[in-house]
């Protein structure tokens, strides 16, 4: 999926409580097969230990840098699951790898309030740990509101939540609940009690779905095994999905991952719709789209609009040089600088092959300047590694301040001025002012 530019380094995103997974097992191949997997498809970095006294090592310095641990049951100096032990006492929590399985043993470690207990014989199992992995680290950045009027159901669900270490909210009625969602931004999913005082969760549901669809909030109702007909109330005011109380523990964290990941894909069929495969900025169809907006809005209340093409200099001499990938990993970073660029609010998109486009409000000339001398500036003095080489690049731009009718016009009108810089010799600037 193509994904926005990245200017933030999210590895120092206070948010984040851990990068690594800690893998402890005593079979070499099976931490090397989990390191490779965890790596491929979870995109995680791990550190191994083969025995329990590794393990304490390896956590005696700064044990904040995993946010799980994959614990084989049976060590060499463990065979009670004294590793489980280890990493939850440092606040890590265990998926637990068994050679064996059979319920009472299952019983045994669930009740140990771990993420999971999983059989380790197959390839296919370990990439099923692979893909557990993937959902923990994720999850660090999922925010989940649970709702209940009981105060001690509240803390035990808060409980579940955080053990698979989701950013949790608690509201003990539903009017904190809508105060709570309104307050913080990107709340993905909603668990809340049917049976609660003042507003029950089919009020609470039917207002939350006022303010967000089906497929951008998930909301799983749960209730006391009542009325039959109460699920498909939940259901029908808006919630995804329903679970009754008391529930299984691993059904509970089945239907949370469930809808969490229905939500998460929604979101990239709807991201890869409006983005640039390359680049991972706005692709040309969907830059028209929200810039006919912003031209409305410029026209309506009067504020200055600026349309600026900019293409790389002399490109077909990098593809020439250094070859088609090469080419693309410089479209890529020119990209990320000009993201990192400008602000927010102003709207960029690539308009074709190494060409891109931007619109700003409210600039005078003299501002515009400053910001397009900004973006020169920082793609000259950005060089780009590729194979041990290299690359240095620079950008011409052409932008215009007349509000005429329509973007494209403007856009032409700057495409106009992008052609002037290249014919006074590249690496600058023009800009067209009404006057
Ligand atoms: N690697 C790569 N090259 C691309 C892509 N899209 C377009 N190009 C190449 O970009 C080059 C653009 O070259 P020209 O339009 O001649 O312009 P230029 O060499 O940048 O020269 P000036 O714009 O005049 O400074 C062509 O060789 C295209 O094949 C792409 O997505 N990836």
């Amino acid at each position: 999926m193509p994904r926005p530019p990245d200017c933030s380094p999210s590895a120092t995103d206070p948010q984040v409580r851990g990068e690594r997974v800690l893998l402890i097992d005593d079979s070499q191949a099976i931490n090397q097969l989990l390191r490779a997997r965890c790596e491929d498809l979870a995109g995680v970095e791990s550190e191994s230990a083969g025995s329990l006294a590794e393990a304490k090592a390896l956590l005696a310095q700064d044990p904040g840098r995993f946010f799980a641990a994959v614990v084989d049951l049976n060590l060499p100096d463990s065979s009670e699951g004294e590793a489980i032990d280890l990493v939850q006492a440092h606040g890590i929590p265990a998926i637990v790898l068994t050679a064996h399985f059979d319920e009472a043993l299952r019983e045994r470690i669930l009740a140990k309030e771990v993420i999971d207990c999983l059989l380790k014989t197959s390839p296919h199992e370990i990439d099923h740990v692979a893909s557990l992995v993937r959902r923990i680290h994720r999850n660090q950045n999922v925010k989940v509101l649970a709702v209940d009027d009981s105060r001690a159901f509240l803390s035990y669900l808060v409980k579940l939540l955080q053990l698979h270490r989701f950013r949790v909210f608690g509201a003990e009625t539903g009017r904190k609940a809508l105060e709570i969602l309104n307050a913080e931004p990107g709340i993905d999913l909603v668990i809340t009690d049917y049976n609660m005082p003042e507003m029950d969760g089919i009020a609470l549901i039917t207002a939350l779905r006022q303010q967000r669809p089906r497929s951008d909030l998930a909301i799983i109702g749960l209730s006391e095994v009542g009325a039959a007909t109460l699920p498909v109330r939940l259901l029908k005011s808006g919630a995804n999905d329903f679970l009754p109380k008391p529930f299984l523990v691993e059904e509970f964290y089945c239907r949370v991952i469930q809808n969490i990941e229905q939500i998460e894909l929604v979101r990239a069929i709807r991201e890869s719709a409006v983005r640039d495969s390359l680049t991972g900025l706005y692709n040309r169809r969907y830059f028209f789209e929200m810039a006919e907006k912003l031209h409305a809005t410029a026209q309506r209340r009067q504020i200055t609009l600026a349309a600026v093409m900019l293409d790389i200099d002399h490109f077909k001499r990098v593809n020439d040089t250094y070859g088609h990938l090469a080419g693309d990993r410089v479209i890529r970073s020119v990209a990320n600088t000009l993201a990192c660029g400008i602000r927010q609010v102003d709207l960029l998109g690539r308009y074709g092959g190494e060409e891109f486009c931007i619109l700003l409000t409210g600039f005078d000339r003299d501002h515009l300047a400053v910001v397009l001398e900004r973006l020169r500036s920082a793609v000259e003095s950005t060089p780009i590694a590729h194979e041990g080489r290299s690359i240095s690049v620079t950008i011409s731009l052409g932008a215009t301040l007349v509000l005429t009718e329509g973007v494209q016009s403007m856009l032409d009108r700057a495409d106009a001025c992008l052609y002037r810089a290249k014919h006074e010799g590249r690496n600058r600037f023009v800009i067209e002012t009404a006057e």
